[in-house]
């Protein structure tokens, strides 16, 4: 029995993962990781971190994270408690969508997740109180090689749903994308 179905999105390799659950009397049992049926969806490596995190705020936006190579990394990003709008930018040097962006609504509820390849930049709006993601990755953290793109950058022009509640400094922080796009394509 498969659990995982997946559907394209116009940004190549990225894909909304729609997961099985199987319900009960008593309940669901619902698969979060399965390595063979990702790898049919191009997850190539072991999965070698999985992290949880929890956000309080409604409105509040994380993001945009991703790590240069050879820390690059893929994740699978699922919602197990209320609901996100999911975000990936493809920053692929080589990619005809270079700089484009795709929204996911992932949730509890709708079991969706998204499959993020390397070479994107990865953020989320919550959409409700406490938030829960998990979050697949096929490479290590390596803070020395993290890098962040403004969320609210205006070359990025990401249309969050909500005001925006809360950012981290560190986020906030992050500088204008520039003209010749250093640090951004990789
Ligand atoms: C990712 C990570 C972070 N940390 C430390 C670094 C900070 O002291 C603290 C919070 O990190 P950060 O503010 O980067 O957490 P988020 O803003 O939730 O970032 C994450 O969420 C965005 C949307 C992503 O896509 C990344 O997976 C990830 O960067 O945890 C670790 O110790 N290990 C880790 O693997």
């Amino acid at each position: 029995m498969r659990h995982f179905s997946f559907i394209d999105t116009l940004l190549t390799g990225l894909k909304i993962v729609e997961r099985q659950r199987i319900g009960d009397t008593r309940g669901f049992l619902s698969r979060l990781l399965c390595t063979e049926e990702l790898a049919a969806a191009g997850w190539e490596k072991p999965v070698v971190q999985i992290n949880h995190t929890y956000t309080a705020r409604e409105g509040t936006v994380r993001g945009m994270h991703f790590q240069h190579a050879p820390h690059s990394e893929m994740k699978l990003v699922s919602c197990l408690h209320g609901a996100v709008w999911d975000v990936a930018v493809d920053l692929r040097a080589d990619s005809d969508t270079f700089l484009q962006w795709h929204a996911e609504r992932l949730s509890a509820e709708n079991n969706r997740a998204l499959l993020i390849p390397e070479g994107f930049a990865h953020g989320f709006q919550a959409l409700t109180d406490d938030v829960e993601l998990l979050y697949c990755h096929s490479a290590a953290y390596a803070p020395e090689s993290e890098v962040g793109l403004n969320p609210l950058d205006a070359r990025l022009a990401i249309a969050w749903p909500l005001p925006v509640t809360e950012l981290s400094a560190r986020d906030a922080a992050h500088p204008p994308i520039s003209e010749e796009m250093e640090g951004v394509r990789v």
